[in-house]
């Protein structure tokens, strides 16, 4: 057994900050979402950032948070699910720790994120911006030690898909 952080990338809503939560307990690690460690650094919400500075004030925060929070063993990080488009942000991640992808259709990511107000990039019509993030996403989770599709798993069976690979 090693203590490599376990570091969570993926689209909006394929699970990362629920999975991470229960590889967390399982594995005794310190939870780290990076959304939360943003929202309470910063003292505003993440649509106020995105409000106050937009996309790209946000990107500068979230790279400072991700590479401070790398800095440390026995993690599991919840990245958000634009962590890793700024250059530079993938490689860091793989030196500091084993990660995983969570995919999920474009179906599943639509109706997990049905009613949840709390996503600015999904402002407007939702499920025409989930197609359009995810085209332009489509390469960028790749990058991945290992990837988990979420579709027709329930998040302790990610959990424990995840584990398998992570001890093995
Ligand atoms: N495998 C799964 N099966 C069914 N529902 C799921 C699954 N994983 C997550 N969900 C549900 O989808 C919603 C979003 O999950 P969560 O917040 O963990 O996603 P996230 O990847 O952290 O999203 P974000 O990038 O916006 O932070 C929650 O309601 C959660 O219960
Ligand atoms: O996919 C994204 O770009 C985002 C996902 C969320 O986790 C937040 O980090 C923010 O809403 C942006
Ligand atoms: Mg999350």
């Amino acid at each position: 057994m090693d203590d490599r952080n376990i570091i969570l990338v993926g689209m909006m809503a394929t699970g990362k900050s629920t999975v991470g939560a229960i590889l967390a307990g399982e594995l005794d690690y310190e939870l780290v979402d990076l959304d939360a460690v943003i929202t309470e650094s910063e003292g505003r919400s993440i649509a106020d950032i995105f409000a106050q500075g937009g996309e790209q004030a946000f990107r500068e925060i979230e790279s400072a948070v991700l590479k401070r929070m790398l800095q440390g063993e026995r993690r599991v990080i919840s990245t958000g699910g634009g962590a890793v488009l700024a250059p530079g942000n993938a490689e860091v991640m793989l030196e500091h720790g084993f990660v995983v992808a969570l995919t999920a259709t474009e179906e599943a990511v639509i109706a997990r994120v049905s009613g949840d107000e709390n996503r600015p990039l999904l402002a407007g019509n939702a499920a025409e911006r989930v197609r359009s993030i995810m085209e332009q996403r489509r390469e960028a989770y790749r990058f991945a030690h290992c990837t988990v599709d979420t579709t027709e798993r329930s998040v302790a069976e990610v959990s424990e898909y995840i584990l398998m690979h992570y001890r093995a």
